[in-house]
């Protein structure tokens, strides 16, 4: 976070309290943005980034994407841009609006606006006179997209992260990191906790290629290409029909991403192409882009926080395009930071504490196989 002087304290947010009465109530002058501030036109950071930026866009060629510029991919542009930083004002951000997360939002540099997108509010069965009652957002441009904000609840998120990290990433299971590198059969975190409590000494992770050079599944023009302008990605979508020809065609490993964001895509991987998608956001807040059936369709952009959950389902929501362009990386809620819960949450949270806060976790959860399809045959059972 940048730092602050006095001087700088003195300056309010002014774009930011009009957007959001709660503000003026609960943010610490330590909060507030500074004359170190990107987002500052007159500050000395916003100058370097300029100079920085101009530098090293001077040769760069232009992607071949960019010769016919869609709808979606213009927006991923635009939300990628380190400089100047985005102006996030158009995209959809519930929490602007709950007083119960003015100090999570206060946080922001940039935040989104509760009123940026037409929704329709629907309460919660079961809630009511609640203290908190949760709230679900449908979206009359994107049918069967729904927002639940700020529905897991705090103890449970940090609950998540320690399960997705340590439980989770590890043997049985496979990572993306899996296709290029030999990890260990307790997962790199785990590796990485004990190399830390000074239990371990510190293992090299090998590329695959280096171990198994001699011996490569893939054929020789699926290889991945060396990182470079990013490319269109349009997979024939899975069905009960070709399903046994897409398991026996060896997939080719994706090229290194440079960073943790997400192209546009549609997740074409599940047979059953209805059935609701649930995916937990944790972490720093991310940009969500959801579109329609093609890249020409102008997507809608959602700022998705720490415990916020969507829903895609039916047919239109969940062949629609998608993507993550921007992770608002160094920032964290209040409530995942400090080691301050008890028993198990107080046990060694600093290192999830370090590593979330260049990092949003995203758990989704999918139904891949349509009832009654049996994947050992490859075929749909018949009914009984
Ligand atoms: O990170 C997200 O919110 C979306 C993830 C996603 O689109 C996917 O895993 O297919
Ligand atoms: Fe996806």
């Amino acid at each position: 976070m940048a730092g602050t002087s006095a001087d700088d304290d003195a300056q309010p947010p002014a774009d930011a309290l009009s957007e959001n009465p709660y503000l003026a109530l609960f943010v610490p002058a330590s909060l507030l943005p500074s004359r170190s501030d990107i987002h500052d036109p007159t500050s000395p950071a916003y100058k370097k980034a300029r100079r920085k930026h101009l530098k090293s866009t001077r040769n760069r060629p232009d992607s071949p994407l960019d010769a016919h510029r869609t709808p979606f991919r213009a927006a991923e542009k635009k939300y990628k841009a380190r400089f100047p930083p985005p102006d996030l004002s158009d995209v959809l951000d519930l929490a602007a609006a709950d007083p119960a997360r003015a100090q999570e939002v206060a946080r922001g540099k940039c935040n989104g606006r509760a009123d940026a997108i037409p929704c329709e509010e629907i309460l919660l069965r079961g809630e009511e006179g609640q203290a908190h009652q949760r709230r679900a957002y449908m979206f009359p441009g994107t049918p069967g997209l729904v927002l639940l904000p700020s529905y897991v609840s705090r103890a449970d998120q940090r609950r998540l992260v320690r399960w997705a990290l340590s439980d989770h990433a590890k043997h049985p299971n496979e990572t993306n990191l899996d296709t290029h590198y030999v990890i260990p059969r307790e997962g790199l975190w785990n590796q990485y906790l004990n190399v830390r409590k000074g239990e371990l000494e510190d293992i090299e992770v090998l590329p695959r290629a280096a171990v198994l050079h001699q011996s490569n599944p893939y054929p020789a023009e699926t290889l991945p290409e060396p990182p470079g302008p990013r490319k269109l990605i349009a997979n024939e979508p899975a069905s009960p029909t070709n399903y046994s020809k897409l398991v026996s065609t060896p997939k080719p490993p994706a090229p290194p991403s440079p960073s943790d964001t997400l192209m546009a895509h549609v997740d074409r991987s599940e047979l059953s192409a209805t059935s609701p998608l649930v995916s937990i956001s944790l972490g720093c807040a991310a940009v969500f882009l959801i579109g329609g059936l093609t890249r020409e369709d102008p997507p809608t952009p959602i700022l998705l926080r720490s415990g916020d959950v969507v829903i895609m389902s039916g047919p239109a929501c969940r062949r629609a395009y998608h993507s993550v362009p921007r992770i608002l990386e160094g920032i964290l809620p209040p409530h995942m930071e400090g080691s301050d819960g008890e028993g198990e949450d107080a046990r060694d949270w600093e290192v999830y504490e370090e590593y979330l806060r260049g990092t949003r976790i995203n758990i989704n959860v999918r139904q891949v196989f349509p009832k009654g399809f049996d994947p050992a045959a490859g075929s749909q059972r018949a009914a009984p």
